[in-house]
């Protein structure tokens, strides 16, 4: 596989901060590798994946280097960014129809009616019912879930080579986010997506990531294939992470690392 993006030694201070919120991270991710972030409240992860995407917030001071051996990623186009809150990727006053095929001629040479058609193709696949329907439909007329489906959609819409989800199914019921779960997978194995998870869940972190990266105070507590992670933890914030999980799921959680 070859490299993705390299990270290294990267260390992400908040304007007015004197301590960095990410210190001294350095990782690889291969083309086509599925990469959890884990780690409690406040420990990093959003940071990280805002750093990998270039979205950090004005006044950060980076220090360190990503580099992207293919060439500089552009966001919406090389990378697909889902959100906890499906809100904060649809528009609520656009149709759904409106806002994917503006996401498509943005990053894609479509004509209108190309893009139309590429639109009810993308809804169809994350599995919205009835998807020429959807298409002229709003964000509030669906469901939760669906939302995040419809989000998903417009993340994948320009063909990126990653996928960051940033605590995509947290919000949402058992249920639900097992089908969100088992649709990231499908799209990861399918258009042989890179995939940056960021959970505080490792149950879920170890049933679709190959690798874990624990993140404790903004550093990297350990890094390892996610079935060492959660058999042979190294590092004491993922053992509290585990413990934390010691429940009916934890058979299954160990059963399906990959
Ligand atoms: N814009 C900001 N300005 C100042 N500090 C910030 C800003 N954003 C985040 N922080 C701080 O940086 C640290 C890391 O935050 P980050 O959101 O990356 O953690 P996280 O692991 O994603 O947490 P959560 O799971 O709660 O989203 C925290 O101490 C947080 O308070």
């Amino acid at each position: 596989m070859s490299d993705l993006c390299r990270i290294e030694d990267l260390t992400v201070t908040y304007a007015g901060e004197t301590r960095p919120a990410l210190e001294a991270i350095s990782l690889t991710l291969a083309r086509g590798e599925t990469l959890a972030v884990l780690g409690e409240s406040g420990s990093g992860k959003t940071t990280l994946a805002r750093a990998v995407i270039g979205l950090l917030p004005q006044g950060a001071r980076v220090a360190g280097r990503i580099d992207w051996p293919g060439g500089a990623a552009r966001p919406g186009r090389d990378i697909g960014y889902v959100f906890q809150d499906p809100g904060a990727s649809l528009d609520p006053v656009l149709s759904i129809g409106a806002q994917l095929v503006e996401v498509l001629r943005a990053h894609r040479p479509l004509d209108r009616r190309r893009a139309r058609e590429e639109a009810a193709r993308l809804l169809a696949r994350v599995q919205i019912p009835q998807p020429e329907l959807a298409l002229a439909a709003y964000p509030h007329q669906f469901s939760g879930g669906q939302r995040q489906r419809i989000a998903i959609a417009l993340a994948i819409a320009g063909e990126p080579a990653l996928l960051i989800a940033d605590e995509a199914t947290s919000a949402l019921d058992t249920l639900v986010q097992a089908g969100i779960v088992a649709l990231l997978r499908e799209l990861v194995d399918e258009m042989g997506l890179s995939l940056m998870l960021v959970t505080h869940d490792i149950a879920l972190a170890a049933s679709l990531c190959q690798r874990i990266l624990v993140l404790d105070h903004g550093r990297m507590a350990e890094l390892g294939p996610a079935r060492q992670v959660v058999t042979q933890p190294s590092a004491a914030i993922t053992r509290q992470l585990l413990d934390s999980r010691i429940d009916l799921a934890s058979p299954s959680l160990l059963a399906r690392a990959p």
